[in-house]
């Protein structure tokens, strides 16, 4: 491998060892890699194709990837090599891996849920293709200016995209806006304004690197590049005007991750990608089998959220207008390979369209939503409309061009059966399924923490891989000392590498034995990262009382972005940064009390920070968080939970046993009824007096002395409009930290709960998940499936 990174050093990128930059040596590498990944990828392509197997087709607006690199190496078993290649060279490893860029094409859950999954889908060996946006600006760079947010581009593509290939072959002509036609019985559309979908696929190639499977991204292209007249005219923005036009649409990525926003570009985004992959397949199921109305053998195409669900009409518009089938027959048909996945409850993020908008963008489709509902109506009279109040409602759009609906864990199932498509539920009692979440142990466990990885592998061999049930083995050695302390070893030496780093880039010292603390996810109010800060405020008023008590050292580390436009959550951030820089100054709490938020949290950060924490946050409003991922990986990587029962912390529980979970707070339906007790939130703050002096003293600008009405907003939420239950919440939520505290001080205890953690999260790996799908809802094999081998 040494030569081979010399030699594309020198030949692809024309540069000689002793000129290399870091970059120049991460791009020969990787290219050295890559030629070793191509190999199984064209050839699983070419089974699949000779095969005729089923393929999955995942769309989704966002895939979290983060880095590559690493994943590269270690799927390909190359680990060993490429240290002792680059080393060889004199170079150091871990500086050039990290030199790579996080391709951050999502948002939070959903964009990296989907991004585990593709890890999943091919070391399962299903043949899958992802389809997304190439955003030339993924999620924007976080930056704190006197402790408030601060956005900026992010720049993923300012350099060469290694792992991606161009593919100026796979062309794709979107259409928006115009006209409809018709002669006879048949519509034609006639689009104003076309752009170019272009494909640039990355491969993904799974565990052991015995199966490829291909991202597919589309980058928006003009018709026509340039304008030479205009530009003889001199006019020369004129000249490049339908070049910018059409890359606005896979410009950059929207920010938001729970609230939609209505812009006409998102649903032009939302319809670009999503027909450039329905006519991709499309083109590929004719030429591999020809016989459209095979499709739904072939095909099965899942939703990512309600995003694609333009993916229904745009099917049956290609089959009525193009293939020239009937109306109803396409309807059955798109259904038949259509599935569509739920992750959010939250009224603000279900996606309705008005009307207008898309009579504007999409005549033909509005067509179609009007033959859609009318059929459902036909058949199911008082069905829930689609087209309602003037807006197209894609959530029962996706349900009804839906075979299969599945929420993202039980408890989220069972409330979206009970709440959001009530109604359809009961019209089709079988379409909705569950499938909990899962994450990729080969990234949050194998990847991200070798010091743990490695002391599993000598205990179980390395199998547990790519079937992580396996872990369970490792309950036998809660009670044996050694593997105990070799257990307690690999957190220590974690948590040292990232005291570490958090000096050197928040320039904050930690003590690697007090408890780490960590809540890293989206800033959002029913995430209640402000519940957390003001507990935190508490304790430190208890410490200064009482600076006796034998206090567990805490350092609470907290990550996550809040969507620029999201006024409170930016407060939220604002409030936790004046904490800190107040509590981090005073002597009196010194080495007992840490507060750090490092910025800019992303999939890179998740990995370092994961692997450090002894206590996970995951304190939800009960009945808001459909899933939750971050909680699985924090569990897989032996940190305790301190959480409600929602999302998939109430399956976590159960897997990891009671014992071994911090419980707190009010479950789904207690949330929903203490909401209909007028006052509820006053009652609360009146009977804590802890959480009142936390409160008054946030009013009065204890932790803003240079503003200090800064938090008023912020703490008279809490006193009339306190949506998520943080004044609720507090007491149990106090009480249930101080308990934690208590067992934290029993080194060795904790070691056996959170190893407990550790063997009992095997089920929650995507593998797990991704075969729940394949089984439910695609009716495709996974030939590599742990069960099959
Ligand atoms: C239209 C704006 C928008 C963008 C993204 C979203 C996503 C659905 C938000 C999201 O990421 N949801 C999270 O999905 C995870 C994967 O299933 C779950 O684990 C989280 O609980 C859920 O909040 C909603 C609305």
């Amino acid at each position: 491998m040494k030569n081979d990174i010399l030699k594309r050093l020198r030949y692809s990128l024309g540069k000689d060892a002793g000129a290399a930059s870091v970059q120049d040596w991460r791009m020969a590498l990787s290219l050295v890699l890559r030629d070793q990944l191509v190999d199984v990828w064209l050839d699983s392509a070419r089974r699949a194709e000779v095969n005729a197997s089923k393929r999955v087709y995942y769309l989704s607006m966002e895939f979290l990837i983060g880095r590559l690199i690493e994943d590269m190496i270690s799927n390909l078993g190359l680990d060993a090599a490429a240290r002792d290649a680059v080393e060889a060279l004199g170079q150091d490893y871990d500086m050039i891996v990290h030199d790579e860029p996080d391709a951050a094409l999502g948002n939070g859950g959903l964009g990296r849920l989907a991004a585990c999954f593709m890890d999943s889908l091919a070391t399962l060996g299903i043949p899958a293709f992802g389809y997304g946006i190439r955003y030339e600006h993924g999620l924007f760079e976080q930056s704190f200016v006197d402790g408030a947010q601060a956005e900026s581009p992010e720049t993923w593509l300012s350099q060469r995209h290694v792992w991606e290939f161009e593919r100026p072959e796979v062309q794709h002509r979107i259409g928006f806006g115009g006209h409809v036609s018709r002669d006879g019985g048949r519509a034609t559309w006639h689009p104003d304004n076309m752009v170019v979908a272009t494909g640039y696929d990355t491969p993904v190639v799974g565990w052991q690197g015995e199966w490829g499977n291909t991202l597919r991204l589309w980058s928006a292209k003009p018709v026509n590049p340039f304008d030479l007249e205009s530009f003889n005219r001199g006019d020369y923005l004129a000249a490049s005007r339908s070049e910018a036009l059409a890359r606005t649409i896979s410009r950059v990525l929207y920010p938001d991750d729970t609230t939609e926003n209505g812009k006409e570009l998102r649903l032009k985004q939302e319809y670009f990608f999503t027909a450039a992959s329905i006519m991709d397949l499309m083109c590929r199921h004719m030429e591999e089998d020809g016989d459209i109305r095979a499709l739904p053998e072939h095909v099965a195409i899942q939703l990512n959220d309600t995003h694609p669900a333009i993916a229904g009409p745009e099917l049956v518009r290609l089959l009525v207008d193009d293939h020239g089938l009937a109306m109803a027959e396409a309807i059955t048909l798109a259904r038949r390979c259509l599935a569509y996945t739920n992750h959010t409850l939250l009224p603000e993020a279900l996606e309705r369209w008005p009307e207008g908008l898309f009579a504007r963008v999409l005549p033909r489709h509005l067509e179609i939503i009007r033959e859609i509902e009318a059929a459902q109506q036909a058949e199911f009279p008082g069905s829930p409309h689609i087209l309602e109040h003037g807006d197209v409602c894609m959530g029962e759009l996706a349900f009804v061009m839906a075979h299969k609906v599945n929420g993202v864990s039980a408890l989220h199932t069972d409330l979206v059966k009970k709440t959001v498509f009530a109604e359809l539920h009961r019209i089709h009692p079988t379409r909705i399924v569950n499938q909990t979440n899962g994450i990729t142990p080969r990234r949050w466990l194998h990847g991200c923490n070798p010091a743990l990885r490695d002391l599993i592998t000598q205990q179980l061999g390395d199998t547990w891989v790519s079937d992580l049930e396996q872990l369970a083995a490792l309950k036998a050695k809660r009670s044996d000392t050694s593997f105990i302390q070799a257990f307690q070893q690999a957190k220590r030496s974690n948590k040292v590498a990232l005291s570490n780093w958090i000096s050197e880039t928040c320039g904050v010292a930690l003590d690697p034995d007090a408890m780490f603390d960590v809540q890293i996810k989206r800033i959002h109010e029913y995430k209640r990262q402000l519940m957390n800060l003001l507990e935190t405020v508490a304790l430190w008023n208890e410490m200064r009382d009482d600076p006796d008590r034998d206090w567990t050292p805490r350092v609470k580390i907290f990550g996550g972005k809040a969507a620029p436009g999201y006024v409170l959550a930016k407060q939220i951030i604002h409030l936790i940064n004046d904490v800190a820089r107040v509590v981090n100054a005073d002597p009196a709490t010194k080495g007992r009390l840490r507060i750090v938020f490092p910025p800019n949290y992303n999939v890179t950060m998740a990995e370092r920070l994961i692997p450090a924490a002894d206590l996970s946050e995951q304190i939800s409003t009960a009945g808001k968080e459909a899933s939750g991922t971050g909680n699985m990986k924090f569990a897989l990587n032996g940190a305790l939970t301190i959480g409600t029962l929602d999302g998939a912390n109430v399956e976590i529980r159960d897997h990891v046993g009671s014992e071994n979970f911090f419980l707190f707070g009010l479950t789904a339906s207690e949330v929903v009824d203490r909401r209909h007790q007028h006052g509820f939130s006053r009652a609360a703050i009146e009977a804590s007096p802890r959480l009142q002096r936390v409160l008054g003293q946030i009013f009065e600008g204890r932790f803003s002395p240079e503003d200090p009405h800064r938090h008023h907003g912020l703490i008279g939420m809490l006193y009339d409009h306190d949506h998520f239950l943080v004044t609720c919440d507090f007491d149990s939520y106090y009480d249930t930290q101080r308990r934690a505290d208590v067992v934290f001080q029993n080194s060795r205890n904790w070691a056996s709960m959170a190893l407990m953690n550790t063997a009992s999260m095997g089920w929650f790996s995507s593998d797990r998940t991704i075969q729940g799908y394949a089984r439910d809802i695609w009716q495709a094999d996974a030939p590599r499936s742990a069960l099959e081998r």
